[in-house]
């Protein structure tokens, strides 16, 4: 059974509600200070736990169909059942008594969530985009609807039973989205916040901790820290309830499965500012509205929730703070002024400084259940509603007089950046051009511009960096109620921008194009080189190996020319000794008037060989059509026989002049003459024998004597096998050697030979180094000396001959 209301008669018979019989008025903003406080009761419809299966449920309250009024019956008999106490009243009628109040609205269970926000919300809304600041503060007992009323179950635009928080978001953009005058330009924001067993903490950056009050003349009463989120659309504004939902305390009690275990505030900030016209362009004015949205933690009776530990903590805490907000309501509606409002009592009531007799249009939404077992807390909380009603708030619009307003800010910032960035433009442009230029030189040059291309790197993400914060800052603002990409001025701006971006990149297409026609142009002449430099290689490669094969030969030729050098000095330094030796036997020869006509050839160590001596003569052989001096050593043997050979040339000369005289002979004045030329042939004559003599002595002395013994010497010498004791004893027995051929020669002392006019020996031939030719030698250089080739080539002629031989 439905309990109605009849104005008249408390006790009247209830009739009941539909929600047909709603009739409300369009609602606007008002300054009257009766309007700027209102207070509307909202009944919510009984929960299934409340209505008895058995006996169905039974409402203790009734709404009067103008909702302004509501009556709340009390009971006071003992039935302790609604079928019961219904039976109960219905014969004992003084058992009950009905409360009245009058409130700026009652809705009853069956009001919806829309005809709540039209009739209540709403006018706060428009307020908050007219400047003002407004607060929906819902208040109740736990599990009466509060959050359902400010939120609603889900958050989409579409569902019939979302709140408050919601719709006003929906207004609000509504509203942007109907400004349409460009000089328009609005910033919304929201922050959302919880007061859990007294303190205050970011639902949308719960990191932050523990948020403290704080209080500014110009601001009011504020949040310090506290995050604020800026919106460009409703859906953002859900998304930031649903995050902050996840994150606010709340319980399952055995009042309510989904019990707000804090007191939530979400805040929605508008600044609106309009840029002048007409006759004055430069005016600028700005408002700045903020919408409090406030869903109380629920009053609870420990008694009947039954709550330990930690909620019995948590419901402690929650009664303090609105049993503050209560001492603030009566304080503020005291009939005797008073001069101190205990705000500072709770943090509640200090954060709601402003909307309980300050700068707010507030509207209180006190939410009751319709069931019996919750009339002390249902009364309760009308009476505490009727109380409110005596506030007075005294609201104004929140001009941006000294320019504090985050978008008075966010327009110098942006000016001032638009300003940096077109700088920055100018100086990318600027590097751009440069590095470029750079770029080229440096490919010329085969050199990275490393130290400018950082410089350009980093202009570059400063310039990015710029562009983001703008486009950041801009994202913020709608301007004529669009986004600012929506925009004409933006759509028209952007077109142009376009157009000259599209322009500068057909420019630069044309420079890259002339560019890589340039760099294919390059390209081929590039080819063109390296084909040049491949066949110059190829050619240095051929003239290197030539080189090569010319520097082997000069080695080996620089080898043979050091090889001939060495047998060169050391074929000198042979017949250098071989000659001193030569002298001192010729010198000894010479004491004893012998006339030796010869030296010994040196012989070439190297070769192993007998002992040879040069000869006299000097006929010229011919080898291979060519004209050489032979050097045809002789042996000892020959080389007596050459001597014998040239001492019997002798004596035939000597003949041939003795009959050359004869020829001459002068008869009568030349007998003397001829007497003494005949003594002188006669001596001659046994000169010559003597000398035949001699010289077979001194021959044979010198084979098997004095020379054999010197080479032996010399020989030991050369092998280093000599002392000098021994060398000394050596050369006395040569000495000795000598004594005996001077003896034999001393035995003719007497003897005088007369000085013959014999033919001098030619030089020993001298080994020249010639250079290195392949020139045949010419029969007019066959008298020179031989070369040490030429002298080589014939040795191994006499050596190939001697082996056949
Ligand atoms: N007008 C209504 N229409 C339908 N259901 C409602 C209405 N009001 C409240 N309810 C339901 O009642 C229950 C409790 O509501 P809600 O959680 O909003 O209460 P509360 O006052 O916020 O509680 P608490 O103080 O414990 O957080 C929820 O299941 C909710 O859906």
């Amino acid at each position: 059974m439905n309990i109605g209301y009849d104005s008249r008669n408390s006790s009247s018979t209830p009739a009941s509600l539909s929600s047909s019989t709603y009739q409300f008025s369009t609602v606007t903003p008002s300054n009257d200070n009766r309007e700027n406080f209102k207070v509307v009761i909202r009944v919510r419809p009984p929960l299934s736990r409340e209505i008895d299966p058995m006996y169905g449920f039974s409402s203790i309250v009734s709404v009067s169909p103008d909702h302004k009024q509501i009556s709340i019956q009390e009971y006071l008999g003992a039935a302790s059942n609604d079928m019961e106490r219904e039976q109960d009243i219905q014969e004992n009628p003084g058992l009950v008594t009905y409360h009245h109040f009058t409130f700026d609205c009652v809705y009853d269970p069956d009001s919806t969530q829309v005809q709540v926000y039209e009739n209540t919300a709403r006018a706060a809304v428009l307020s908050v985009l007219e400047g003002y600041n407004a607060t929906l503060l819902a208040y109740g007992q736990t599990g009466t609807g509060k959050t359902y009323t400010m939120e609603g179950f889900k958050y989409n635009s579409t569902d019939p039973q979302r709140g408050i928080v919601p719709r006003a978001s929906e207004e609000i953009f509504k509203f942007i989205e109907s400004s349409q005058s460009a000089n328009a330009t609005f910033m919304v924001r929201a922050s959302y916040l919880q007061i859990y067993n007294e303190f205050i903490s970011d639902l949308l950056k719960p990191e932050r901790g523990i948020l403290q009050i704080r209080e500014e003349k110009r601001r009011g009463v504020f949040v310090e820290g506290l995050s604020e989120w800026a919106v460009r659309s409703p859906a953002d504004i859900c998304s930031l309830m649903q995050k902050g939902e996840a994150t606010r305390a709340t319980a399952s009690t055995k009042m309510n499965d989904v019990s707000s275990r804090s007191h939530a505030v979400f805040i929605i900030i508008v600044e609106h500012m309009v840029v002048g016209e007409g006759d004055f362009p430069e005016g600028q004015e700005i408002t700045v509205g903020k919408l409090n949205l406030v869903d109380l933690a629920g009053s609870e009776r420990v008694r009947v929730t039954g709550a330990t530990g930690k909620r019995l903590e948590e419901s402690k805490k929650i009664n303090q703070s609105l049993s503050a907000l209560g001492n603030v309501i009566a304080a503020l509606t005291d009939t005797k002024p008073r001069t101190h409002i205990p705000y500072r009592d709770s943090k509640l009531t200090r954060l709601l400084e402003d909307s309980l007799g300050g700068n707010c249009k507030t509207t209180m939404m006190a939410m009751i259940s319709p069931s019996e077992e919750a009339f002390g807390e249902s009364l309760s909380s009308l009476k505490f509603a009727n109380r409110a009603k005596n506030i007075r708030n005294i609201p104004k619009i929140n001009a941006d007089i000294d320019q504090k307003t985050l978008l008075r800010k966010y327009e110098i910032e942006l000016k001032k950046l638009r300003q940096e960035l077109d700088l920055k433009n100018k100086t990318v442009c600027d590097m751009q051009r440069m590095m470029e230029e750079e770029r080229r030189r440096a490919d010329r040059e085969s050199e990275g511009p490393d130290v400018r291309s950082q410089e350009y790197i980093s202009e570059k993400e400063e310039k990015r960096k710029l562009e983001e914060k703008i486009r950041l800052m801009n994202s913020q603002l709608l301007i004529g109620g669009k986004k600012l990409e929506e925009t004409p001025q933006f759509i028209t701006a952007l077109e142009e921008k376009q157009k000259a971006i599209r322009k500068e990149y057909e420019s630069k297409l044309q420079e890259i194009e002339k560019e890589r026609t340039q760099i294919e142009e390059d390209k081929a002449q590039i080819d063109r080189y390296k084909q040049l430099l491949l066949r110059q290689r190829d050619i240095m490669i051929a003239l290197t190996a030539r080189l090569n094969e010319r520097d082997e030969t000069i080695i080996q030729l620089q080898e043979e020319l050091d090889a001939y050098d060495r047998i060169h000095r050391e074929t000198e330094e042979n017949l250098e000794y071989k000659s001193n030796r030569c002298s001192q036997l010729e010198n000894i020869l010479r004491m004893h008037k012998i006339q030796i006509p010869a030296d010994e050839t040196p012989e070439l160590h190297y070769y192993k060989e007998p002992k040879r001596y040069p000869p006299y003569s000097t006929d010229t052989v011919t080898l291979d059509n060519e004209s050489f001096v032979p050097l045809q050593m002789l042996t000892a043997e020959e080389k007596i026989n050459e001597l014998t050979h040239i001492i019997e040339n002798q004596k035939s000369e000597l003949e041939r002049m003795i009959s050359s005289m004869n020829s001459y002979k002068q008869p009568v004045h030349n007998d003397g003459k001829v007497k003494d030329l005949q003594n002188t042939v006669t001596l001659l004559q046994s000169t010559n024998e003597k000398i035949i003599h001699e010289r077979q002595a001194v021959a044979s002395a010198l084979e098997n004597g004095v020379l054999g013994y010197l080479e032996a010497i010399y020989d030991g010498i050369q092998e280093n096998s000599y002392s000098l004791p021994q060398l000394l004893e050596e050369l006395e027995q040569v000495m000795q050697g000598i004594s005996q051929s001077l003896s034999i020669l001393n035995r003719n002392e007497s003897v005088r030979a007369p000085q013959l006019k014999i033919p001098k020996p030619p030089a020993a031939p001298v080994y020249v180094p010639a250079p290195i030719t392949n020139a045949p030698v010419s029969k007019q250089q066959s008298r020179r000396p031989l070369t040490v080739d030429e002298m080589l080539k014939l040795k191994r002629q006499e050596n190939k001959v001697r082996q056949e031989n």
